[in-house]
């Protein structure tokens, strides 16, 4: 899509990068040229898929629980060890269960807003303040979920992720004097390791519920994040974009 080297020299971190979504997004930059840190909580899956991506470029991994401040303030002192600046946060990690809203318990109400909302929030500002405010130049891409028609059936993220769809606008413009762009991916139904996590009677025929009937594929989030990140996009910020083949508009997920 790009020219081989577009970011070339470029230094960005995937939080979630050891898999899915995540990862093909890191074989992307790298292929492009960057320099890419993966960061997620499972040392073992980070050290398998860095193996796989150093085929592709400098690929480094850092063990790093986005919901625990401590953890992320030494993600930050790994890029700062590694690289000594930062060019690109793509705020990927995160997951959720699917519930009816009345059967969710506090704890996983809390486990939901703490992974996709609040871990998001901590790595934007560390790395912000460690990095991107300080250089006066940055790039955060947040990626959310089609949350355009709220989420029934799963209420906690669609509150987590409408809380980062917001926060991508405020930071947008607070951040715009420091030359930082902020915008967010809002992605529908993407086949992806993560879809592994839910049960077959809820996957089933969910692409005869969207307009272009087909899932996306990680490729496809992949691409606009990367355009997103690129010179190409410098006068897009506090943007989200949907990518679901059109599922926000029409049709039903939610089975009762
Ligand atoms: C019913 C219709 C549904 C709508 C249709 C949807 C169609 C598919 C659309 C797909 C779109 C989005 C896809 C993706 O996002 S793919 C990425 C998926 N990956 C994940 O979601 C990652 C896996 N999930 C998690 O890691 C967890 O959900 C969580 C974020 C909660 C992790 O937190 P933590 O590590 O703290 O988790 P714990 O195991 O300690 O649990 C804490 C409490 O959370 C509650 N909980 C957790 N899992 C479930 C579950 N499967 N069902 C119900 N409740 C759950 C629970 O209260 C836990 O505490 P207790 O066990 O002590 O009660
Ligand atoms: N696939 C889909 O249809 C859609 C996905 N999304 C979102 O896109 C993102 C990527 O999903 P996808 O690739 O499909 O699924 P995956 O489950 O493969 O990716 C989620 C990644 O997040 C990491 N992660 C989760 N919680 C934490 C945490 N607390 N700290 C650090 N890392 C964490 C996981 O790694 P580890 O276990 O090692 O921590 C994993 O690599 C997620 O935010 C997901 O919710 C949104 C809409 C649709």
């Amino acid at each position: 899509m790009f020219q081989k080297d577009i970011f070339k020299g470029q230094k960005v971190v995937v939080t979630g990068g050891g898999s899915g979504i995540g990862y093909t997004t890191a074989k992307h930059f790298l292929q492009y040229g960057a320099e890419v840190l993966i960061a997620s909580r499972k040392e073992e899956k980070l050290i398998k898929a860095q193996t796989e991506l150093q085929e592709f470029g400098v690929c480094e991994y850092q063990v790093c629980d986005i919901r625990e401040v401590e953890s992320v303030e030494l993600l930050a002192e790994k890029v700062k060890s590694l690289w000594g600046s930062l060019d690109i946060l793509i705020n990927n990690a995160g997951g959720q269960f699917p519930s009816r809203a009345e059967d969710i318990k506090i704890k996983g109400w809390n486990a939901v807003i703490n992974n996709n909302l609040n871990g998001t929030w901590y790595v934007s500002q560390i790395l912000a303040k460690a990095f991107f405010i300080p250089q006066k130049s940055g790039n955060i891409i947040n990626i959310i979920a089609n949350v355009f028609r709220g989420f029934p059936g799963m209420a906690h993220t669609g509150a987590a992720r409408a809380g980062v769809d917001n926060l991508t606008k405020s930071l947008a413009v607070e951040w715009s004097p420091y030359q930082i762009r902020v915008n967010a991916v809002a992605p529908g139904i993407i086949k992806s390791t993560g879809l592994e996590q839910y049960p077959d009677e809820i996957l089933k025929g969910l692409s005869d519920q969207i307009p272009l009937k087909t899932l996306g594929s990680t490729e496809d989030v992949a691409n606009l994040t990367t355009f997103l990140a690129s010179p190409m996009a410098k006068f897009i910020t506090g943007e989200t974009v949907y990518l679901d083949g059109g599922q926000r508009l029409w049709g039903d997920v939610f089975k009762v």
